[in-house]
């Protein structure tokens, strides 16, 4: 197994006496999208949530280049690495998308020139940030809104990057081009986990897929092996899971 992967082993995590996600084990590759499907309140973005750090961990371990990260707090996961698109966007809408960028740069720390770099890069992979940049983000589609989300993730040169639902609220010809986008990062080496209601349209961008319910992963399969994707696919729909 690579040395690079993220491995999440036995994980607990919860909101106070709550436990939502119990016994959660994973292992996450450079270079592959996996995908993380489950009905409503699942605990797909508690998952999200438990691996960067904005809630603590009860059980397991979470190792990144052999290090566990959930012995580090947020900010350190950040410096590793670790970078998330989340539900909803997060985004400033007063603000104008180079605005919203700023913002994300100073909570990252970057240096001017280290941060003009960044934009760049940024810009060259999602042109439409940089036709936008002036725009306030509040008049952007909900398309154009996801790839400024993306974006900011991006601008931290993540190895990890997480993202929480991005099909919410956008057309199936915009969530083909986030999920192409989703690819591409894979592909040029990063660990991208993609949290869904919507795998069907995912599955086959995905390297790997699992099912998540009550807060246990209840199926994984390779996306390859198509045998072990249907039964996959016939838990997922046989839980109610919402289908496409
Ligand atoms: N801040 C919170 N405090 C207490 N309970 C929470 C909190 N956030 C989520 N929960 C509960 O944790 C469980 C899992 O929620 P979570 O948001 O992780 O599910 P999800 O799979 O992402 O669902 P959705 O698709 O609806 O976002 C739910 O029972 C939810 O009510």
């Amino acid at each position: 197994m690579s040395d690079d992967a993220l491995v999440i082993e036995g994980l607990a995590a919860g909101y106070g006496e709550l436990t939502v996600l119990r016994d959660v084990s994973l292992t996450l590759r450079p270079g592959e999208l996996t995908l993380v499907g489950g009905p409503n309140g699942a605990g797909k973005s508690t998952l999200l949530r438990a691996l960067l750090g904005a809630i603590p961990a009860s059980a397991g371990s979470a190792l990144l280049g052999g290090e566990d990260l959930l012995a580090l707090d947020m900010r350190a996961r950040l410096a590793r690495g670790l970078s998330i698109v989340p539900e909803g966007r997060g985004l400033f809408p007063s603000l104008t998308v180079r605005d919203n960028l700023r913002v994300a740069l100073r909570a990252g720390r970057a240096g001017r020139r280290d941060a003009q770099e960044r934009v760049d890069a940024v810009v060259a992979a999602l042109p439409i940030v940089g036709e936008r940049m002036d725009d306030r983000v509040g008049s952007l589609s909900g398309g154009q809104q996801q790839m400024v989300a993306v974006g900011r993730a991006l601008l931290m040169r993540p190895r990890v990057l997480l993202l929480d639902e991005p099909s919410i609220g956008l057309a199936p010809i915009v969530w083909r081009h986030v999920l192409k986008l989703c690819r591409e990062l894979a592909d040029e080496g990063r660990i991208v986990l993609l949290v869904e209601q919507r795998v069907l349209e995912a599955l086959d961008t995905s390297d790997r897929c699992a099912v998540l319910q009550q807060g246990r992963i209840v199926h994984s399969a390779a996306v390859g092996d198509r045998r072990a994707v249907e039964q996959l696919l016939e838990s997922y729909f046989a839980s109610g899971s919402a289908a496409a």
